[in-house]
């Protein structure tokens, strides 16, 4: 069976065990120093206000580097090469709204400067996590409510293997 996170368990699901899967682009843009960016959801959106990675749905047609090219563009004015993007993990989360299907994705190269395109607000956070409250909020399920924060501890602690540029990051800064 499908591993899935069960965000706000006690809300009332839309129509149980019969919702379409989402399918969300989601990129976790890292510095050098491995400082990842985090930015709030719009006024207007579920969860508004929430930390969350960058990205959004995919649009009808698109792979998954080809929707975080496009979010990326669209939210934040940063422009990547769709060949830039690294697939990393996949999560199926059950929200009250919406069952979707996170597709983290790592990013270390991009162009332009930062711009705020939905009003949103943003943080280069480091580990443990500081910005609050992040998504998927309120999580009841056994595993805790930071599992993409927890995968990156993981992965942070053998980061030389995976970015053989970046050796002398050290991971005593996160
Ligand atoms: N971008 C992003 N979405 C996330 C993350 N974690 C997470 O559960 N989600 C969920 O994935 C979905 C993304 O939807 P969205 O509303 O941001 O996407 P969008 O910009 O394409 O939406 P819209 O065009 O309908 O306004 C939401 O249900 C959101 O709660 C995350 O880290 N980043």
């Amino acid at each position: 069976m499908a591993d899935i996170l069960k965000a706000d368990a006690h809300l009332a699901r839309d129509v149980p065990g019969e919702r379409p899967i989402v399918d969300v682009a989601v990129g976790v843009l890292l510095q050098a120093d491995g400082r990842f960016l985090l930015t709030s959801r719009p006024a207007g959106k579920v969860y508004a206000g929430y930390w969350e990675f960058p990205g959004g749905k995919l649009e009808a047609g698109e792979s998954v580097e080809q929707a975080l090219a496009r979010e990326l563009h669209e939210e934040l004015g940063l422009d990547i090469d769709p060949a830039d993007v690294q697939r990393w993990r996949e999560q199926l989360v059950d929200y009250p709204h919406a069952l979707v299907r996170l597709h983290f994705c790592k990013l270390f190269d991009w162009r332009g400067e930062l711009q705020m395109r939905e009003g949103q607000a943003f943080v280069w956070d480091t580990l443990p996590v500081q910005a609050a409250p992040v998504l998927p909020g309120r999580c009841r399920c056994s595993n805790g409510c930071r599992r993409s924060a927890a995968w990156l501890q993981a992965d942070f602690k053998k980061y030389s293997l995976l970015r053989p540029s970046h050796k002398d990051f050290s991971i005593n800064s996160i």
